[in-house]
């Protein structure tokens, strides 16, 4: 994953490592097995169907599903056992011997035939698959130079992942090919053998490989203790989340991890029957989890470059929607051509959900804090940040599939086939699995709506617009800036002049505020240069209060009242008598702040704030507000000092207040002036003069200049 949250290309991650002899083969070596690994869940299971093909369609379900129980649990209960067992072996050997056994394994399943044999195996080929991970996970990265670690781990899951729709694919070519002339029986042996012979090849590529180093494997951790620490620590909102300082309604992205994870497990769970029930059988099923596996890929690698600037939070919680929307569509729409392709849609949403998730609870962008989620701020280390959030939410997944897989074929077997009475004559088949799916996806739909509105970080704001400013634009979407009816009228004054510097956290504010003092003294006007908060004796002390990180639980209301306090301070005591002088009023930072803060950022009404700034400040208005506008992370990375209270808000925050900013400039065109805070100070500065030229009164009264014969005298404020 890129430090702006977007995942990396899989093909990039590759890209330059396939140079590398030692590594190339291992990578070829890896895909082979994980492809023998993907082939031998199908063959396994379909093996498990052929054995039962004389039950009901419930019973047949149960067998199929206890062989995929049998191939998750080791992973849920022994992944650290195997992982600390996997360090003290030497990796060749183990990755040579894991290939072998496994080919024995599935070699044996037809030759026994029965189903207890089969189930057993399947548990073994999984016991011994857990001992190859973690060898095959640390001789990537060992095989490379160490910048190039992160990419080896990457191409690894390319290698793992990747095979998985090529391994359906295969099946499904193989069952229909073999179709015509074998039964079933024929069909799950020739599946099994060719996976055996898939396994072999592996080994022998591994036994190839020049230079592999010999121990020593990463820590495994276990996925259950994962799982619900992870779900345990990141149930309140302000507690860090167990992948980087995040912090976020984490409650909402498990709650969508789960949801997704159900409804995957629930259609591979039935596939096989349900497959059979709608008349595809094997290449039935394997299309399915062909259209299941692309699917997914596709959804990781094209959602979140597709919505680029869109809200992660809010692409996680529809991501989620849509993934249940699609199981309630599986479940209803009895066709296979239908399911297949639902199911690829199924997939896509899956994917866009894990990487937006594995985004967010990486902490990347959306954190809590911002800026202490770069690697260097504050000691996290971004890779170890994304390790962890793909671990935790891996572990999830995991264990909310295998509690589909575990639940939802008995539940088809008690819900059994009815018949519904339709209008007229009309009836309606409704399959036990198609009635068990239905439940399961209602289950999701609740729990990804819940997601949603938990993890939404732009409540209020329109998802329509937003999205297709994302998708059409490729920008966020900032609504228009409601219509406010001033409570005071505008300040009328005979002299001065105040001009607003406004802006994200860096843009160059201060900077720009004090240059364009300098000019206008230059020119012989007094000058006020001033800020907010914190102008006065009592807004110094506010400041200290609303900037302090120390200062928590402050509601967004308070904070307003304490803004709008300093401001009406500021105003009462600095601006307005300097502007009865005939001064010039420069202010970092005014009222606008509150309305793109208060207002955008914390997702307040903006037209109360105005309402309340109005009166505080008895109307007065600038005569000229420089925009600055910048990114909010470029900003964020030119501040040296610690992120104070409001710095630290999350990244998702700031783009809120730059959005606000966009929004309140193109609502008074003619008050504002715009400028990109990335170009040169001198530049800005230039822009700048330029603009308060065209506003500035004359500095010496009319008439003066011509008596005197004299320059402008410089004042000092
Ligand atoms: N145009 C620019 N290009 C690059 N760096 C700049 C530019 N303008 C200002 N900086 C630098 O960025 C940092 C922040 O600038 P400055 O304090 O003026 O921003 P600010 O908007 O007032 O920040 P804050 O939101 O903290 O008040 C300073 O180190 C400054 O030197
Ligand atoms: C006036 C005003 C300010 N803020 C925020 C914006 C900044 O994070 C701080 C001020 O710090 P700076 O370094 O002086 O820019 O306060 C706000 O949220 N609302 C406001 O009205």
């Amino acid at each position: 994953m890129t430090r702006t949250g977007a995942v990396q290309p899989p093909a990039a991650a590759v890209q330059g490592l396939s140079s590398i002899k030692p590594f190339r083969r291992l990578w070829v070596a890896v895909s082979l097995s994980s492809l023998g690994h993907w082939l031998s869940v199908l063959a396994l299971t379909a093996m498990a169907g052929a054995l039962t093909r004389d039950k009901d369609v419930p019973g047949q379900a149960q067998v199929i599903a206890a062989v995929l129980l049998a191939m998750l649990l080791p992973a849920v209960l022994f992944a650290p056992l195997a992982g600390a067992l996997a360090a003290r072996l030497d990796r060749r050997t183990t990755m040579i011997a894991a290939d072998v056994v496994r080919f024995a394994l599935l070699v044996s399943v037809p030759l026994v035939d029965s189903v207890a044999w089969t189930l057993a195996a399947a548990f073994l080929v999984a016991c011994v698959t857990l001992l190859w991970i973690p060898v095959v996970s640390a001789s990537g990265p060992d095989l490379v130079p160490d910048d190039r670690r992160d990419d080896a781990r990457r191409a690894g899951r390319v290698a793992a992942y990747g095979a998985a729709p090529v391994a359906a694919g295969l099946f499904s070519v193989l069952a229909l090919i073999a179709g015509g002339a074998w039964d079933a029986a024929d069909r799950a042996d020739l599946a099994l053998y060719l996976t055996a012979v898939v396994f072999l090849a592996s080994g022998a590529a591994v036994s190839a490989l020049p230079g592999l180093p010999s121990t020593g494997v990463v820590p495994v951790s276990s996925p259950l203790r994962l799982a619900f620490q992870g779900l345990r620590s990141t149930s309140s909102k302000d507690e860090a989340s167990p992948a980087a300082g995040g912090g976020m309604p984490l409650s909402g992205l498990a709650l969508g991890v789960i949801a997704v994870a159900l409804s995957c497990g629930a259609v591979i769970s039935v596939a096989r029957v349900y497959a059979r029930e709608l008349g595809g059988g094997d290449p039935g099923y394997g299309a399915i989890a062909t259209a299941l596996s692309l699917g997914l890929g596709f959804g990781v690698f094209l959602g979140p470059r597709v919505l680029g600037p869109f809200s992660r939070r809010r692409l996680l919680g529809l991501a989620v929607v849509a993934a249940a929307l699609d199981l309630l569509l599986i479940s209803l729409v009895q066709n296979l051509v239908v399911v297949v392709f639902t199911t690829g849609f199924l997939g896509v949403a899956a994917g866009v959900a894990y990487a937006a998730g594995t985004t967010l609870a990486g902490g990347e962008r959306d954190g809590h804090d911002g800026r202490g989620a770069h690697p260097g701020h504050d000691g996290h280390d971004g890779h170890d940040g994304h390790e962890r959030a793909f671990g935790y939410l891996s572990s999830v997944a995991l264990v909310a599939a295998l509690v589909a897989v575990a639940a939802v074929p008995p539940l088809a077997g008690v819900l059994r086939d009815h018949r519904v009475k339709l209008l007229g004559d009309g009836v309606y088949d409704l399959h036990g699995t198609s009635a068990a799916l239905l439940i399961v996806a209602v289950v999701a739909l609740l729990s990804g709506l819940l997601a949603y509105r938990r993890l939404d970080d732009r409540r209020g704001i329109p998802l329509l617009p937003d999205l297709t400013a994302a998708a059409l634009r490729g920008e966020t979407y900032a609504p228009p800036v409601p219509e406010v009816a001033p409570v005071a009228p505008r300040v009328v004054r005979d002299r001065g002049v105040f001009i607003a510097f406004e802006g994200g956290e860096g843009a160059g504010k201060t900077t720009q505020a004090r240059l364009a003092a300098i000019w206008l003294r230059d020119h012989g006007f007094e000058v006020v240069t001033t800020r907010e908060p914190g102008a006065t004796k009592t807004g110094m002390r506010l400041r200290a209060l609303l900037l302090d990180r120390e200062t928590t639980g402050l509601s967004d209301r308070a904070e307003t009242l304490l803004y709008a306090a300093d401001r009406a301070d500021h105003v009462a005591n600095v601006i307005r008598p300097a502007m009865e002088r005939g001064a010039i009023v420069v202010s970092d930072r005014y009222i606008d702040s509150s309305l793109a803060y208060q207002g955008f950022g914390r997702q307040q009404r903006v037209d109360d704030i105005a309402r309340l700034n109005a009166w505080a400040t008895a109307g007065l208005v600038p005569d000229l507000t420089v925009l600055l506008e910048l990114p909010p992370e470029d900003g964020l990375n030119r501040i040296t000092s610690p992120a104070d209270r409001i710095e630290s808000e999350p990244q998702a925050f700031h783009e809120r207040v730059l959005s606000g900013f966009r929004a309140l400039a193109e609502a008074e065109p003619d008050r504002y002036l715009v400028i990109d805070a990335s170009l040169s100070q001198a530049e800005i500065s230039r822009q700048i003069q330029d603009r308060i030229r065209a506003i500035l009164p004359d500095p010496i009264p009319a008439g003066t200049e011509d008596v005197t014969s004299t320059f402008p005298a410089i004042t000092d404020a």
